[in-house]
């Protein structure tokens, strides 16, 4: 499905490439299917003679840096600089960086990074979501950025449907219970409710979006779906989804509402109190993709006035949330801190694409997931 005609020129333009060029086989992916990614790491991109490029990245390790395991593989292919070392050494490194590896939102990318690197060529977001990046900017200095689209739509999928079964069957508070000590039982009329052949509304079909639609279907779910572009009918027949031209008649007839679509212009506040009220009041809205597709305040009244039934949140605005803010008192509302992707194999596999992106530009080869300003 992923490998559209570009994708397969590029892989076999790097064979070619990687066959001449390279000194030894290193096969570090483990799953190439999983991610539908190139073979690009395959190869030890050693190239006789060469120097490896140069890339920024943020910091190796603590809380936000890039996980030490990883920078194992990164260092096979790119000679890393941190951010620390080019404020250190700017003079000296500033025309050597080719390429900025941003992990984490990190590096902040602003013009200042721009202007001081004339030989940027691309910024390889580990991640799917590139609304921390402004793309126009970073393109009128001739510089690509590119994503890892591929990478996270396991363990994203997964979240969302971990969020709505969690909230469905009540799981949150079931544990509270459980710990609670002056609890012995749960109450008889404490219930939950099933997600077998509720209607799940998905909206944003894009790869993450699928990936919730097939999980959904092993559920016996009835699947309606609402994206910018309809899907093939046989992808649509392969999950059992159906379209929804007009996002309303998705929201009306949906137990849960999934949003999976990127925070843009035209998503943001793509929820509001409009959307929220032509929602069941036994509806369940869960949110895997960006905070600020959801109106917040809005999504607070709903809840608090019974307009819908519960929400189940990874992301929110900002994150985290204040720590006295009502999303965080309501015993209708789970939030998880922005885990979609926090997984062994999502982070590896995000790295390995990031490489293969990276490596694509600055050899001049088609690139696998190159994200283009609307
Ligand atoms: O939020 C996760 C991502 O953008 O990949």
């Amino acid at each position: 499905m992923f490998r559209c005609k570009a994708f397969r020129l590029a892989e076999r333009h790097w064979f070619k490439w990687a066959k001449k060029n390279t000194t030894c086989v290193q096969s570090y992916r483990t799953d190439q299917k999983n991610t539908g990614g190139t073979i690009l790491s395959a190869y030890q991109p050693m190239i006789m003679g060469e120097e490896l490029p140069s890339v920024l990245i943020s910091e190796i390790g603590g809380t936000f840096g890039i996980l030490e395991s990883h920078v194992e593989f990164l260092k096979k292919h790119f000679n890393l600089i941190t951010m620390k070392e080019f404020h250190k050494n700017k003079e000296e490194l500033h025309e050597r960086i080719k390429s900025i590896f941003v992990f984490e939102r990190r590096p902040v990318i602003d013009p200042e990074l721009l202007e001081s690197l004339p030989n940027l060529k691309v910024i390889g977001n580990s991640g799917v979501g590139v609304n921390h990046l402004n793309l126009k900017l970073i393109t009128s200095f001739g510089v690509k950025v590119t994503n890892t689209p591929h990478a996270v739509s396991d363990s994203t999928a997964d979240i969302g449907m971990a969020l709505m079964l969690a909230s469905a069957r009540r799981l949150v508070e079931g544990c509270c219970l459980a710990t609670s000590p002056d609890t012995t039982h749960f109450a008889v009329n404490w219930l939950g409710v099933e997600v077998s052949r509720a209607t799940l509304g998905i909206i944003g079909m894009g790869s993450i979006g699928y990936k919730v639609a097939k999980r959904a279907k092993a559920f016996d779910m009835k699947i309606l779906y609402h994206n910018r572009n309809r899907r093939k009918e046989e992808e649509e027949q392969e999950v059992g989804a159906t379209y929804c031209k007009n996002i309303d008649d998705l929201l009306q007839q949906s137990d849960f509402v999934m949003l999976v679509v990127s925070l843009t212009p035209e998503t943001h506040n793509l929820i509001g109190k409009r959307e929220l009220e032509l929602m069941k009041p036994t509806a369940t809205l869960i949110n895997i993709c960006r905070g600020a597709v959801v109106d917040q305040d809005a999504l607070v009244e709903a809840l608090q006035n019974g307009v819908i039934k519960a929400a189940a949140l990874d992301v929110t605005y900002p994150e985290p949330l204040p720590r006295n803010h009502l999303l965080l008192q309501m015993k209708n509302v789970i939030i998880t801190p922005h885990i979609g992707t926090a997984t062994v194999q999502a982070l590896r596999m995000m790295t390995e694409e990031a490489v293969e992106n990276i490596l694509a530009v600055l050899n001049d080869l088609p690139i696998p997931s190159e994200v283009i300003p609307k």
